[in-house]
């Protein structure tokens, strides 16, 4: 058995594709306490996502967190799993499909897209197996994050690392970092916030709730916090909103470190005492609807606030696959592949027969 892998049953005519991963977190199979046992064992392995010695974080993840975090997650995502899935994996195989038919309309070469998770399935391993055996030679991977972290976008990048260091023939790479400050996505974001303003008045105040990390990752050069930070204040800007009516705030706090601050449900809380009527809540790091905004903004801070004394919180749904997000992202993908052949960068559609028929003839490959 080789070493390293290579593509089943080479062609020496097979036309060469551009591959674009959709990339993203990933979600348990069902709303179960084995499932999420399987889910959170993997994730929370992760160095990149929980930055402790390892030693001491493998004791106490499979001495108390696996023992007892299952079943209480399980729970919370069967308040928003649905028919077709959890709502992670359904809207993430909408937006593949979206931007993929995009791509098809628009690139002169031929391109193949797939979606692979960073935990779970569609595994992000499958998926470049299934680009590679599609022909992709050259790659570029669009993680759906749009403010770069340590914890979620370089831990893509090592997904993918680790699975192409076991492979032959390493195809060319395009990885996008961040594109939390690209105008498309400021627009569309403020465009989602003017819609739903349009539908249900303009709220009193307008948060933007962002997925939390340690402060220790801020402090240690994560730029994941100045992103947030950034893309929020653009937005406010282009909705022209005064300072007093928008503000930052981190949610999904895990574990007894000091996380970013402020936390969302203190701040809810607050809000809610202080007898503000309507609370706009905006989740402007999430791509994709899931449990951290359904389940944990649009149920458990609503409750929050309303049990503190405000009126009622209205959460603004994620871009998902509105279609003027999925057009912002097909253009970063093409503005990323600028140069590649398939992106209209080069003569070299399709593979040159005289260069394949002397490697096909070196493999004794049929022609
Ligand atoms: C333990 C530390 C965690 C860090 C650091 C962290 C960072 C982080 N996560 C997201 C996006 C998502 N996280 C989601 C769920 C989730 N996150 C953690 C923990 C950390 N995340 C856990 C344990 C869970 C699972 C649910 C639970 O048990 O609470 C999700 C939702 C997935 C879904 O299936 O719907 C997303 C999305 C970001 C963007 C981020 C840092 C920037
Ligand atoms: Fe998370
Ligand atoms: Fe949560």
């Amino acid at each position: 058995m080789p070493r390293f892998s290579a593509k089943d049953a080479f062609k020496h005519d097979d036309t060469p594709r551009l591959g674009v991963l959709v990339a993203n977190l990933g979600t348990p199979d069902a709303p179960t306490a084995p499932a999420l046992r399987t889910y959170l064992a993997q994730f929370l392995a992760d160095p990149r996502v929980v930055e402790v010695p390892r030693l001491l974080w493998r004791i106490i993840l499979h001495g108390i967190v696996l023992r007892t975090r299952p079943a209480k997650s399980a729970r919370a995502y069967a308040e928003v799993w649905t028919d077709e899935g959890s709502p992670l994996l359904v809207i993430s195989r909408a937006q593949t499909e979206g931007i993929a038919q995009r791509l098809h309309s628009r690139l002169e070469g031929p391109v193949a897209v797939e979606l692979g998770m960073r935990y779970g399935s569609p595994s992000i391993p499958k998926a470049l197996q299934t680009l590679r055996q599609a022909g992709a030679e050259r790659l570029l991977v669009l993680p759906m994050y749009p403010q770069y972290s340590g914890a979620t976008t370089a831990s893509t990048f090592d997904a993918l690392a680790d699975e192409l260091k076991g492979w032959r023939w390493v195809p060319e790479l395009r990885f996008i970092g961040q594109y939390h400050d690209d105008p498309a996505y400021i627009a569309c974001l403020a465009a989602s916030i003017r819609e739903h303003w349009e539908a249900h008045g303009r709220g009193d105040k307008l948060l933007f709730s962002f997925h939390g990390t340690p402060q220790r990752y801020l402090l240690d050069g994560d730029p994941y916090h100045c992103q947030c930070q950034k893309t929020a204040r653009l937005v406010a800007q282009s909705l022209q909103l005064p300072d007093d009516a928008w503000q930052v705030t981190f949610q999904s706090r895990f574990g007894r470190e000091v996380w970013l601050q402020p936390y969302t449900d203190k701040t809810v809380e607050a809000l809610g005492k202080s007898g503000l009527k309507t609370l706009d809540v905006i989740c402007a790091g999430f791509s994709a609807d899931c449990l951290e905004t359904l389940e944990e903004i649009q149920g458990e801070n609503a409750e929050i606030f309303e049990e503190a004394g405000g009126g009622e919180l209205r959460y603004i749904a994620a871009l998902n696959d509105r279609s003027d997000h999925l057009d912002m992202l097909t253009d970063l993908i093409l503005s990323h592949a600028q140069g590649w052949p398939e992106a209209g960068g080069g003569a070299r559609g399709r593979r040159d027969t005289e260069e394949t028929g002397e490697l096909a003839t070196a493999q004794g490959a049929e022609s």
